[in-house]
């Protein structure tokens, strides 16, 4: 542990300090004084407050799983069961109906519907990938992924593949049919595309030509009118490039020389300070909050080797062309970033109070992640973030109302402290959490001048479900969760109440990640559910999904979808207050081993990376050999399932054990040519990572809301010690 530094009553590590000394504060209108000690404030004042939610948290669900072991069996009826959640304040009367007033929110949230992606930000090579990723190649994604499948001589080899390529083209050719329809004849047959009397027009052949049915979809060009390099098109508020160079190795490939369709794709990016990264003390802090510091002043870069070629890897610039009719036109090259604080419950040592306590993470997160956005809110870069000034933050697993009212409160006084207008700090409420499901409308209202999301976290929000219920019974087989009633309650509610509560065209209503990142053709055959539940932004795990996902939003016009909705859609409480226990939980042996072997395998893949190598998002293989994306939600869920059937005997700790050493062992195997990798099973007593994993099973049913977060941090800071 870095040395400290008392400034204002706290104890503040030394790399944190200087940080904040050296590279934030000299190019702000904020002294180092001022912001120490009207820092210190804020902690005294909500400290307390702080942990005084934690405690109400820990109330209930103690009052909870006492009801539910005195209501086993017939024993248990939903009309008590409800009027029990009511009178110990777990569900709260709804308020009276009311619209959000948020201002100042840019476009990207609130009028334009398309993907968000999600980044762990202490990563920077991802992180610039990332914001870069508003733009992405179509050509690239298709051909990349299993979206365009290896029949008929279409493998992916070594070097390019012209068959796959023609699979790649037809593709396009068929998504320019589809939403840039010509008055005659389709996008198959184009030889050419030029641009004449402001219009534009699409030769056939020789003889025939023809051009758009929505001329207004054509915007802008680069290039000679009759040579076009770019042509720059919109359609459902989305734009893509269609990019020409007969020269190229596609373009050579193409009648018309088309080498790419270039998409608008994240139009919005979380740089995650969370779920998705391990910062378990003042120096991981520090990583983060570097890489944050970069991307708003606009200098973050990176060195990356890829393929035998290294170059530095910067942010995009902004895209320029020029219209129709020759005036420039500008559009963001960047997705428009949040960025993901942590929630309500860890603590962390980089800041110390008077007496030792460590200081809320949360606090500590708000404060700096707000302080660091004044670079763009001064606008003093030419890669601009917010457009309106606006501070985007991610709010995650808030439980109730009065959770997202504190911080509502935090942000108030933290922009005060920033000597920021009211309500610049806008938040993202992640309904992730039940009794954040159950309230919805209260939570909204608590800051509803300042919220510009809600998002359907399902990955926390099932740990959360089995959590709160521990003690109702076993719960169904994890991919059983998937399909009882309360999942899709909780998704609909979700967008009805955001209906209800006015964010069409001021706010995302969003839905949850895509977690097999490798299995894009399933994605686009399913997630096309999102925007058509009424969505208006949904996660994706890397910017090829977030490419891929686009074209979702071509195809649902989210918010003519929303304005259907909006009539007569009522919130189904009861639903979502339904409990995903198995109705017949007589498995075979081999059932429970499987469901065991998989939560095993996936605990161990993602845990040994965190503990050992600080690695807070990993692709593990589960038992089929799919790769999931991993992160502390989807450890949350197998965690609790593994401790629900321990608690409810489905399984013995034996049988778990036994379980955990055996998919070690795969574990292992997987990761055999990684040089850092320590390999659990040659000594699982001393193994940090093993044993990590195991109490998050074994103690499991103790662990506050079921979070992964105490037990990861503390060994990991083991981890770190030695
Ligand atoms: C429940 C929740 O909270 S979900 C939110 C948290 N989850 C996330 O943030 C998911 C983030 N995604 C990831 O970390 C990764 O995509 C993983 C771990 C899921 C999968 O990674 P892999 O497929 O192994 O990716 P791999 O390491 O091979 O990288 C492939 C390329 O994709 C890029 N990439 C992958 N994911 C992302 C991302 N989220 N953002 C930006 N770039 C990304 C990488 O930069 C890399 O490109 P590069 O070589 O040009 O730098
Ligand atoms: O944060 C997202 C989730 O699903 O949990
Ligand atoms: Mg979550």
């Amino acid at each position: 542990m870095s040395s400290r530094v008392n400034i204002a009553n706290l104890k503040v590590a030394d790399c944190l300090y200087q940080f904040i000394e050296q590279q934030v504060l000299p190019d702000l209108p904020i002294s180092s004084d001022n912001f120490w000690h009207k820092f210190s404030t804020i902690i005294k004042t909500f400290m307390p407050l702080n942990q005084q939610l934690l405690a109400t948290r820990a109330s209930l669900q103690q009052q909870i799983d006492q009801w539910h072991s005195e209501h086993q069996g017939n024993n248990f009826h939903f009309a008590d069961y409800k009027q029990f959640l009511t009178d110990i304040g777990y569900l709260t009367e709804p308020v009276s109906d009311f619209t959000i007033s948020t201002e100042n929110v840019d476009a990207e949230l609130a009028q334009m519907a398309g993907p968000q992606l999600v980044v762990p930000i202490m990563n920077a090579r991802f992180a610039l990938n990332a914001v870069n990723a508003r733009w992405g190649s179509l050509y690239d994604a298709l051909y990349g992924t299993d979206v365009i499948d290896e029949t008929d001589g279409a493998e992916k080899s070594g070097t390019y593949n012209p068959v796959r390529g023609a699979k790649v083209i037809n593709f396009a050719r068929d998504f320019l049919d589809q939403y840039l329809p010509l008055t005659h004849g389709s996008h198959r047959q184009a030889a050419q595309y030029l641009i004449e009397e402001q219009r534009l027009i699409v030769k056939l052949s020789e003889q025939q030509q023809s051009t758009l049915q929505l001329p207004e979809q054509f915007i802008g060009y680069n290039g000679e009118q009759h040579h076009p390099q770019q042509l720059l098109f919109k359609h459902n508020g989305l734009h893509f490039e269609l990019n020409i160079n007969a020269n190229s190795q596609i373009g050579q490939q193409d009648q018309a020389g088309i080498c790419d369709i270039l998409m608008e794709s994240a139009l919005t990016t979380i740089m995650d300070c969370e779920d998705s990264v391990a910062a378990v003390d003042a120096e991981d802090k520090v990583v983060a909050y570097k890489n944050w510091l970069g991307l708003n002043k606009g200098t973050l870069s990176e060195t990356v080797t890829k393929g035998g070629h290294t170059f530095t890897r910067t942010m995009n610039q902004d895209r320029h062309y020029l219209t129709p009719d020759n005036q420039p036109l500008v559009l963001s090259g960047r997705s428009l970033m949040f960025v993901r604080n942590v929630g309500h419950l860890m603590t962390n040592n980089a800041i110390l109070t008077a007496d030792n306590q460590e200081v809320p993470e949360g606090i500590l997160d708000a404060m700096v992640t707000s302080l660091i956005a004044l670079y763009d809110v001064y606008q003093q870069n030419s890669l601009t973030n917010s457009k309106t000034g606006s501070i985007y933050i991610v709010k995650p697993k808030m439980h109730g109302p009065e959770e997202v009212a504190f911080a509502n409160q935090l942000f108030e006084q933290v922009e005060l402290a920033l000597e920021l207008p009211k309500n610049t700090i806008k938040m993202g409420i992640m309904d992730e959490e039940r009794r954040t499901s159950v309230n919805l409308k209260n939570c909204i209202y608590q800051a509803k001048e300042r919220v510009v999301f809600i998002n359907t976290g399902f990955l926390d929000r099932t740990g959360d479900e089995i959590h709160t219920s521990m003690a109702a019974g076993p719960m169904a087989r994890k991919a059983d969760i998937k399909l009882t009633p309360w999942i899709s309650a909780y998704e609909d509610n979700n967008v009805i109440i955001g209906l209800a509560c006015g964010f069409s065209g001021k706010a995302q209503i969003g839905k949850g990640m895509w977690p097999i990142p490798d299995h894009m053709a399933n994605m686009l055959s399913t997630k096309i559910a999102h925007p058509r539940s009424g969505a208006n932004t949904a996660w994706v795990p890397s910017p090829t999904a977030a490419t891929l996902h686009a074209l979702h939003y071509h195809e649902i016009d989210v918010f003519a979808r929303q304005n259907q909705l909006t009539q007569g859609q009522t919130a189904a409480q009861d639903a979502l207050l339904t409990i995903p226990l198995a109705q017949d939980h007589h498995w075979s042996e081999e059932e429970i081993n499987a469901e065991l072997d998989n939560n095993a395998q996936g605990i161990l893949g993602y845990v040994v990376r965190w503990v050992e190598q600080g690695i807070g998002c990993s692709k593990v293989p589960d038992i089929n050999h799919i790769g999931l994306m991993e992160d502390r939600a989807t450890l949350r869920i197998s965690s609790q399932h593994m401790a629900n059937w321990l608690k409810h005997n489905i399984c013995s700790k034996e049988q778990v054990i036994a379980s955990m050493k055996k998919m070690a062992k795969v574990v292992d195997q997987q990761n055999s040519g990684d040089a850092d990798y320590r390999a659990m099973s040659d000594d699982f007593e001393h193994s940090i990572a093993f044993q990590a994993a195991c109490d998050l099973i074994f103690k499991g049913e103790q662990q506050p809301s079921g979070y992964t977060e105490p037990l990861l941090h503390q060994y990991r800071l083991r981890a770190k010690a030695n």
